[in-house]
């Protein structure tokens, strides 16, 4: 990996007068002001140095230390400090008239608009980038980030796009399962749910929606009572700045539902676009366009990053850790692979979400309560066959990163069952998920503890459509089949809509 600069530090004046200075600075930067930070031998290299009548030119080159464009900004302060003295000559500014970044690869790069990038050339096992850059982003660390976007690109293709991480961590003893039908299309069948108008969307009726319920309120006198979460109500609606400092701005777009506000509130604005429904009874979509504005962000995809609002620049009181916080307000909405999932996969879903702060110790700690607490409902309450694994930490995998985070403590468990009705060798359904987020959080959204000690995180998602798909595709639809913990707190059958 390569960083090539020509550049020209554009002089207030002839720098000739200076050539003395300019000289010694140049013989010892690579031992100087380019060695600094790198390990030995390993800084910015001088390729060749010149002077125009205003103006000194210099190619430097480097490797991913001391690289090109600090190492030139480091060049110019000692000449500036040198030259400045002793001939009152200024240096005006830094001009990259050739900036390019090589790095082996193995094929080309598919998307090649990338910002300040001016073109990519795939030649003989390398990526030739030509930068167009200027002194501010070359302060502003712009090369640094297109480097990394291209090392991620080419590590997630070693992993293989989708190179979903997976190691079984436990698996309960098998069950018998006297159902094996679809439970969505059993509950089409009896009226418990409709599709709704939109894409993978439901309507519930009373029996699924009791169901949601119970399984609610399990997770509440199981869970949160006992273990001391306090309920909060997250925002649904969420902004780009939430998903810069999540991180889900790297990577979201191909699933969030986009929110665009109207450009004005003032209804004659909108009459043309009443006026036309009321005329042709069809919604003019076209017209709309352009009378709403940017979108501000999308549906609550993740659910947890807008807590982070509530804590972001704050300094957190020791006595008030750990924080153990959980939403249920609202929908969560992603704009789902295609097909027909039934209720296992969704646009539209209810989620329980878990976030929990402290230091690490205490975030650790109440992981492991949390996994103990929730194999007591899935062992005792609900008879569920399910497993548990270590995936790919969601976070990641919402960033489009693969592989497996850098310590072993970060990261996600999956919880995972079978649907018998896909048979014996069908993809087991993931229906909720606990993550220890290590310190991303905290750090993404600034919030500090009162001892200073680095804050650490960690979520959990209950997926009520998960669990219902799980424990009915397992114990079919018929209540007196249950398991006694479910019959009892289901209660009598609500009355249903009978339709002719
Ligand atoms: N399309 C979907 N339909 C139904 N439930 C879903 C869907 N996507 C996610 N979920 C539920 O939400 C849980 C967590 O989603 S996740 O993306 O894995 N993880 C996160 O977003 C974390 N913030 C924890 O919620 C999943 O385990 C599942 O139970
Ligand atoms: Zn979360």
């Amino acid at each position: 990996m390569e960083f090539y600069l020509k550049a020209s530090l554009k002089t207030s004046a002839d720098p000739a007068a200076g050539k003395e200075e300019i000289e010694k600075i140049m013989a010892e930067a690579e031992k100087t002001i380019f060695a600094k930070g790198a390990p030995e031998g390993e800084g910015a290299k001088i390729k060749s140095w010149s002077l125009g009548d205003k103006s000194i030119d210099v190619e430097l080159t480097s490797g991913r230390y001391v690289r090109v464009h600090d190492a030139v900004m480091r060049l110019k302060k000692a000449l500036a400090e040198s030259i400045g003295k002793t001939h009152k000559i200024g240096i005006r500014g830094v001009e990259a008239e050739t900036f390019t970044i090589t790095v082996p690869s193995e094929h080309d790069l598919k998307n090649k608009k990338i910002p300040y990038v001016k073109s990519v050339e795939f030649t003989d096992g390398n990526l030739v980038l030509e930068l167009e850059v200027s002194e501010t982003e070359m302060r502003n660390q712009v090369p640094d980030r297109i480097l990394t976007l291209i090392e991620d690109k080419l590590e997630k293709d070693e992993y293989g796009a989708k190179a979903e991480h997976w190691n079984l961590l436990w698996e309960s003893e098998d069950r018998e399962f006297h159902y094996t039908e679809d439970p969505t299309e059993d509950m089409l069948k009896q009226g418990w749910l409709k599709r709704g108008a939109g894409r993978g969307q439901w309507i519930h009726g009373s029996v699924t929606t009791r169901l949601f319920r119970v399984f609610e309120q399990i997770v509440v006198e199981e869970i949160l009572n006992p273990l001391g979460y306090d309920e909060m109500i997250f925002p649904k609606l969420v902004m780009w700045d939430i998903w810069k400092h999540s991180g889900h701005a790297k990577g979201i777009y191909p699933e969030i539902y986009y929110v665009c506000p109207p450009k004005t509130r003032d209804p004659e604005y909108w009459e043309d676009v009443m006026d036309y429904y009321k005329v042709t009874h069809e919604v003019p979509v076209e017209m709309l366009k352009d009378k709403i504005g940017d979108p501000i962000g999308g549906m609550c995809y993740a659910q947890c990053p807008p807590s982070w609002g509530f804590f972001q620049g704050e300094t957190i009181a020791t006595e008030s850790l750990p924080i153990l916080i959980f939403d249920r307000s609202g929908t969560s909405h992603r704009y789902e692979s295609g097909g027909i999932h039934g209720i296992e996969r969704v646009d539209e879903f209810h989620r329980i979400e878990l976030v929990w702060l402290g230091t690490k110790e205490q975030v650790v700690e109440t992981t492991k309560l949390l996994h103990e607490r929730y194999a007591h409902i899935f062992n005792d309450i609900m008879d569920l066959k399910w497993r548990k694994a270590w995936v790919t930490p969601w976070f990641m995998a919402q960033e489009g990163l693969a592989g497996i985070a850098a310590d072993e403590v970060t990261g996600t468990t999956d919880y995972e069952a079978p649907l018998p009705y896909r048979g014996p060798t069908g993809e087991w359904l993931e229906f909720q998920n606990v993550s220890i987020n290590g310190d991303k959080y905290p750090t993404g959204f600034n919030v500090k503890s009162q001892s200073g000690e680095k804050l650490w995180s960690g979520c959990s998602g209950v997926g009520l459509e998960r669990w219902t798909a799980a424990f009915l595709a397992q114990h079919g639809l018929d209540p007196e089949k249950w398991p006694p913990e479910i019959k009892k707190r289901f209660g009598k059958m609500p009355k249903q809509v009978k339709f002719l």
